[in-house]
């Protein structure tokens, strides 16, 4: 059974022409991006990488990493932000490989192809984000890096994420996020290590929403990242 769930692919689809919009539903993951691509290349080195992002949606990250130099891969399970992500390239002049197929199927067909994995705000859209997971873990050659994000489950995850995004501050639209489905990082290192990766490092990403900005740094209470590196 596909491992993704059809309202949220849908939810995605329906609000595609505005990803590219600084000022839209997108905002918080544009105002991110600079942030966790600045830290994927510090990790990584981007430049020459073969890379694939999982949940690539209308393509913020996948053209940010194509534009350090990375050679990329995108793939999502809903064809209209992979629509919108392919018209961008046109504008930007980037290059990234967009394809409509899940992370579990392109496992069977190209496993270990990649130097580096991103599968980054996804986790907590899926039915089954184990098995997303495994199939990340399966797409990367030995040694190489995954990178994960996702919400953290607490009632200050629920009141930040939920209440204060979407209800209180509009950052978001209602209904963004189902809280039961957010991620303990107990849980992301403990299906990481399941599917034969070791995690490497969690860093918190943290909203200031006096000043309007977003910071790296160690609180994991609400949003979060994880890298972890395969196994040989
Ligand atoms: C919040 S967006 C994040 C987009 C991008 N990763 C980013 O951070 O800029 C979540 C994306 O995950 C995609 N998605 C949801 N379920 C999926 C699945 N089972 N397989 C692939 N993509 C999926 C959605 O279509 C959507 O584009």
């Amino acid at each position: 059974m596909l491992n993704a769930d059809p309202s949220e692919l849908q939810k995605f689809g329906d609000l595609a022409h505005r990803w590219w919009d600084p000022n839209s539903e997108f905002k918080p993951l544009h105002d991110i991006n600079p942030l966790r691509l600045g830290w994927i290349d510090r990790c990584v080195g981007l430049r020459g990488k073969r890379v694939l992002d999982v949940g690539c949606g209308g393509g913020l990250l996948s053209e940010g990493m194509a534009a350090l130099g990375a050679e990329v891969t995108g793939i999502d399970l809903s064809e209209k932000p992979l629509g919108v992500a392919r018209l961008h390239l046109l504008e930007s002049g980037q290059k990234v490989d967009y394809r409509q197929i899940s992370a579990e199927a392109l496992a069977e067909q190209m496993p270990g192809a990649f130097d580096t994995v991103t599968c980054l705000e996804m986790l907590e859209h899926v039915p089954n984000p184990s098995s997303t997971i495994t199939a990340c873990a399966r797409l990367v050659k030995p040694g190489g890096q995954v990178f994960f994000s996702t919400l953290n489950r607490n009632p200050k995850a629920y009141l930040f994420a939920v209440i204060g995004a979407e209800y209180l501050l509009k950052l978001l639209p209602k209904g963004t996020h189902d809280y039961a489905k957010f991620i303990k990082p107990s849980e992301l290192t403990r299906w990481a290590k399941m599917g034969n990766l070791e995690p490497q490092e969690i860093l918190g990403m943290s909203y200031n929403p006096l000043t309007r900005d977003y910071s790296l740094g160690r609180d994991t209470s609400v949003n979060y990242l994880l890298r972890a590196q395969r196994n040989a």
